[in-house]
């Protein structure tokens, strides 16, 4: 099959790339850019050489459409709802990273994305796509989950899903690479404030904070609010989410361990761990690993998620969506091993 990606001079756009050479069911990559009068080599665009000459094409959507079979969209919130448009009306299969349709209320996203929102009618028929969790048969438009929200939903699924919590006692601190914030320079990924250094930012204000929200009531209704914390760390890539959960009266811990496994048992990618998990044995795979700390004097337990922002978090789960929206092996293209040391 053919595919297009839309925003290959971007992190995930890039990562996107990579991947999807190594997918044995892609016979061929088709980039397009914004910005291009005429068909130039990658190469020339990056100015990285290995990327050799890979031609981007001038951005057109009917030509996209005519010349692929699903596109890719690795663009920012806010345009690629518009740049959609003409993919939705003609019901082509579309996987979009970014936040524009993951979530079902326009009002909820004016209010956290503060840019106008795609129409009602769109937002409801897209589908979020939390791969490891659901299966997605032959929805069109694939809203691909955010980075955070992907950690915390796969930390937090078998212990909402079975109540085994109590649902006003979840805190999140969430830490980050740089990569999560994309290639733009600004005060907090400028050298001098990024290297040894810790910034916290939107504290309690994160636009995932109502993504998580929308899929934690769809499993358990009692669960109102959640305290977030998001941290960016001296670190390229990856996400250490600790998930902090004070368990429920006659629930044991054996009963939480025996939840994770039976919700994971057939997943090539999410794995409990004996060890608290680093970040380091993840980055450069699609998994996430998921280990435990449970203190029974305060009956807080500690679950521990980490995840490659940039795989798991956003070209590897897109690719898993790729994969079950054309009935592939659920790792074509994700049979992956860790960048070390
Ligand atoms: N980085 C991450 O860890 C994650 C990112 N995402 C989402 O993926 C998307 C891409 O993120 P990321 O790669 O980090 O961002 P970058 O800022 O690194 O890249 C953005 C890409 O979009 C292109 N672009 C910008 N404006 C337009 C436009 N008006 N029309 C078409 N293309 C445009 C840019 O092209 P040019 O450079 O030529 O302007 C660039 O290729 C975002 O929606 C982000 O939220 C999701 C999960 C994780
Ligand atoms: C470190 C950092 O800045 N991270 C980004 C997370 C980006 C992400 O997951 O993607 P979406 O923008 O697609 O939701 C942030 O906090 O906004």
């Amino acid at each position: 099959m053919e595919v297009a990606i839309i925003g290959i001079t971007g992190y995930a756009g890039t990562v996107l790339y990579e991947l999807l050479t190594n997918h044995p069911q892609i016979s061929q990559i088709n980039l397009y850019a914004h910005n291009l009068t005429q068909s130039t080599p990658l190469g020339k665009i990056t100015g990285q050489f290995s990327f050799g000459e890979q031609i981007v094409y001038p951005y057109d959507a009917q030509q996209i459409m005519e010349n692929n079979d699903v596109v890719f969209f690795a663009t920012p919130a806010g345009v690629t709802s518009k740049l959609a448009q003409p993919f939705l009306k003609q019901l082509f299969p579309v996987i979009d990273l970014s936040g524009d349709f993951r979530l079902n209320d326009p009002k909820q996203y004016e209010k956290w994305y503060q840019k106008p929102a795609a129409n009602e009618d769109e937002l409801k028929s897209a589908y979020y796509g939390l791969a490891d969790l659901q299966n997605n048969d032959d929805q069109k438009y694939v809203a691909n989950p955010g980075c955070y929200a992907t950690s915390i939903l796969l930390g937090l699924a078998p212990l909402v899903q079975n109540d085994l919590i109590q649902p006003d006692s979840i805190l999140i601190d969430a830490k980050s690479g740089f990569s999560g914030a994309g290639k733009k320079l600004t005060t907090m990924n400028h050298f001098v404030n990024a290297h040894d250094n810790l910034q916290i930012y939107k504290p309690n204000q994160h636009k995932h904070i109502p993504e998580i929200m929308q899929k934690l009531k769809e499993w358990n209704q009692n669960v109102d609010y959640i305290q977030f914390m998001t941290t960016v760390v001296p670190m390229n890539r990856g996400i250490m989410s600790s998930i902090y959960v004070q368990i429920k009266p006659k629930i044991r811990f054996q009963n939480i361990q025996d939840a994770f496994k039976t919700c994971y048992q057939n997943s090539p990618f999410v794995f409990t761990t004996p060890n608290l998990p680093t970040v380091k044995e993840v980055v450069g795979t699609n998994e996430c690993h998921l280990g435990f700390s449970y203190n029974p004097k305060t009956n807080y337990l500690l679950v521990d998620s980490v995840i490659d922002n940039m795989i798991k978090g956003a070209a590897g789960q897109a690719i898993q969506n790729l994969n079950q929206l054309f009935h592939f092996s659920i790792t074509d293209g994700l049979k992956l091993t860790p960048t070390l040391p």
